[in-house]
């Protein structure tokens, strides 16, 4: 299911519609045929897919390279578009990712200096698209305590944990990560603030009833839907009979 003009009027409508959907996938497009992400893009708009997940890598933050901001522009979707910037300098690249069209734009603290920074920039509107806010994400990598993110959490929209370090694959999520969605719920109860929570690498048929126990908000797969084997909307239709298993 897409999102209306209302859901996208502001950040708390947007969260609400992702809620009503959790855990909803936001499929990583990385994974798909890089000569055929058109097709794979209009595939998931087939299977009401809601979120596409862009996988910023420079080469540096992470050992992989891929297309930037000029990639998120490119694909003409009614999905939301929710990029993950894996860079040494996000700050750089904000302005470009936000022109772009994201609606969820997620920075690492690891490396970076200015979080604060970072995320005050992401608190605009958005050019062209007028009331439209963007939600403000943070990722952490796996050996990253949730506790960094305790002094900005009312700047933050959406916290996602990675059970596999940015630009690797594998991973899983396991009971380590289960305690931090948990310290993130309580730090964020002491806070006053909800931000979603989302869960990020590994995740597969086999795996995804362990990340949904954790009753995350977003489930972020890439490999699972576009190398299963089976089509895209089979693919979809089982992580999504397996996350309620
Ligand atoms: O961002 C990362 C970490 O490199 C990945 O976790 C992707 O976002 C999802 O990839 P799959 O493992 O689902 O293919």
């Amino acid at each position: 299911m897409f999102p209306t003009l209302d859901d996208l009027a502001t950040r708390d409508a947007l969260k609400a519609f992702l809620r009503r959907a959790a855990p909803c996938l936001s499929v990583g497009l990385l994974a798909a045929d890089a000569m055929a992400y058109g097709t794979a893009v209009a595939d998931l708009e087939a299977a009401g897919s809601a979120l596409l997940h862009f996988d910023v890598m420079d080469g540096v933050f992470c050992p992989a390279f891929t297309a930037g901001p000029l990639l998120v522009a490119a694909a003409r979707t009614q999905m939301l578009k929710d990029v993950h910037l894996m860079v040494a300098d996000p700050i750089a690249l904000i302005p470009a990712t936000l022109k772009a069209g994201a609606d969820i734009v997620h920075v690492h603290p690891e490396g970076l200096t200015h979080l604060h920074r970072a995320l005050a920039m992401l608190d605009v509107d958005v050019a062209g698209r007028s009331g439209r806010r963007v939600l403000r994400a943070v990722a952490l990598n796996p050996a990253t305590p949730v506790d960094v993110v305790a002094p900005v959490l009312d700047q933050i929209d959406m916290v996602t944990l990675l059970a596999v370090d940015p630009g690797w694959s594998g991973g899983a999520p396991d009971a380590a990560l289960g305690r931090k969605v948990e310290r993130l719920r309580l730090l964020a109860a002491e806070a006053g603030v909800d931000p979603l929570i989302a869960i990020d690498g590994g995740i597969t048929e086999a795996t995804i009833g362990i990340a949904s126990g954790f009753r995350p908000d977003v489930i972020v797969s890439g490999s699972a839907v576009f190398k299963a084997g089976a089509s895209i909307a089979d693919n979809l239709e089982g992580l999504h009979a397996a996350a309620r298993r």
